[in-house]
């Protein structure tokens, strides 16, 4: 069911400080800083040539990854994101296995234009994982 790894996302505590190591230490194409009001973060995407690096920083006092900073004041991998070709049935299919979507359940628009969904760490090996319709 899962398809390509689109991204993987990494909670930073000084945005600008990990895009310039990005750019100048490890030579990568880093895109701009995007406010993502919606999702509580703002993200910047690093090209490389098979997947995307995704810096997310916290975005307004309710931010999902407040919390998850606070206990990794220096940062780390955040979650993981698959392409799936077809969003609501992946959730079905993943709900019907016991798995938990979070939020309402309902897919969200994400970074990239397209609908995301999260499915809970603690059901994945105490990895978040995200879904985004291909
Ligand atoms: C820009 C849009 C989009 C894109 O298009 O790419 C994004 O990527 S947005 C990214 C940010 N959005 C989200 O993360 C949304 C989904 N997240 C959530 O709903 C919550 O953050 C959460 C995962 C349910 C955790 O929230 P909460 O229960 O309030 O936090 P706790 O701190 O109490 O955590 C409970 C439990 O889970 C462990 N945990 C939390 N986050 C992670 C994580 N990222 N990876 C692994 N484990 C995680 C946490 O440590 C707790 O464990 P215990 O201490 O053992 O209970
Ligand atoms: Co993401």
């Amino acid at each position: 069911m899962i398809g390509r790894l689109n991204h993987v996302a990494i909670a930073v505590p000084d945005l600008e400080a990990a895009a310039a190591q990005y750019r100048c230490t490890l030579g990568a194409e880093v895109g701009p800083a995007q406010d993502e009001p919606e999702h509580g973060v703002t993200v910047i995407f690093i090209t490389l040539p098979n997947t995307k690096i995704e810096l997310l920083h916290p975005l307004g006092a309710e931010s999902p990854i407040g919390a998850f900073l606070a206990k990794n004041p220096a940062g780390g991998i955040h979650h993981i994101c698959y392409e799936v070709e077809d969003i609501l049935a992946a959730r079905d299919r993943l709900k019907a296995s016991g798995a938990r979507v979070l939020g309402t359940g309902e897919p969200r628009i994400g970074a990239h234009g397209k609908p995301v969904l999260f499915l809970h760490p603690k059901d994945f090996n105490g990895c978040l994982v995200e879904l985004e319709q291909a």
